[in-house]
């Protein structure tokens, strides 16, 4: 087995990988409470990979009450090395077309009603996000999506439920955002303070509610054009697990906590640190 271990996050009309061999379904416990679901693991060409779906087994959870923290930490508890995330996304430029995939390169986070942080009160820690998502991880998986792949562009994350107000949706284009969901942010955020790289490809559903002579978005087109891609997505998943090299480099992102904790050691709160076994023990266990 290579020292790889991908975490793949599955997003709306992604509920499992059937490429896995050896696949089994295990329930990973989290200080963090429930995660969205058990872990699906098994491995293809040689590496392991570790599948979460996002929304759970048939889709019980909203954007807003997803417990992304419990999600990474099962990821980070399960050996991940990595993450992908794979979603739905809407487009807010015309040059992103429904049945695209975009591997995004930036966020503007709009969430509000969401935990964002493992950290806090008793143990502060300030991570940048400056490049939000890994760029070799990216690479990867955008040669993985194939032709036509669109390599970067930012991912407006909005709190949802309820789809984008017209006004709202011309705004996120004025900023020049690229796509838009409900679920990126604060995966990413969490995913970096794990101190795993992270990637998003996102796959384009529809054209929101901006363009002129489109129907707005609704869940029937998105599963629709998901159901139609789903295969690629899978592809996907196999081609990045041939791509992978046989040795897995270190990553800055693997140390970025070094630089990130600002608590002095006498004032941090022990059952913080209990909690940051998994995310933070290799800086916390001294
Ligand atoms: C199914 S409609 C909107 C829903 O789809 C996206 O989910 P995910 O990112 O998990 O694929 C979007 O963010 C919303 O949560
Ligand atoms: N238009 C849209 N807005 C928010 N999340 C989405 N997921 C897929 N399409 C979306």
């Amino acid at each position: 087995m290579s020292d790889w271990t991908i975490g793949i996050i599955g997003g709306s009309g992604l509920y499992a990988v059937d490429a896995l061999e050896g696949a089994t379904w295990t329930r990973v416990e989290s200080p963090w409470g429930e995660p969205s679901d058990e872990l699906l693991s098994g491995t293809i060409a040689g590496h392991r990979f570790v599948f979460l779906p996002r929304h759970g087994r048939g889709h019980r959870l909203s954007p807003s009450d997803l417990n992304n923290r419990a999600n990474i930490d099962v990821l980070k508890r399960a050996g991940c090395t990595d993450v992908l995330a794979i979603s739905a996304v809407g487009s807010l430029q015309e040059g992103y077309a429904p049945g695209d995939f975009v591997v995004v390169d930036q966020f503007v986070d709009r969430t509000f009603a969401r935990a964002k942080s493992f950290f806090g009160t008793g143990l502060v820690a300030h991570v940048s996000m400056a490049d939000p998502v890994c760029p070799r991880l990216s690479a990867l998986a955008a040669d993985a999506a194939g032709p036509g792949t669109h390599r970067g562009g930012t991912y407006l994350a909005m709190e949802g439920p309820q789809f984008s107000t017209r006004a709202e949706s011309e705004l996120y284009r004025s900023w020049g955002c690229a796509v838009i969901g409900m679920t990126g942010m604060p995966e990413a955020k969490l995913a970096r303070e794990a101190e795993l790289p992270y990637a998003l490809v996102g796959m384009v559903t529809d054209y929101d509610c901006w363009r002129v002579g489109e129907a707005p978005v609704e869940v029937s087109a998105i599963l629709g054009v998901m159901h139609a891609n789903a295969a690629r997505a899978r592809e996907l998943v196999i081609r990045l697990a041939h791509a992978l090299p046989p040795e897995r480099v270190a990553s800055p992102i693997d140390t970025c906590l070094d630089w990130a904790l600002i608590t002095a050691p006498e004032a941090r709160d022990p059952a913080l640190i209990a909690k940051l076994d998994a995310v933070a023990g290799r800086v916390l266990s001294a």
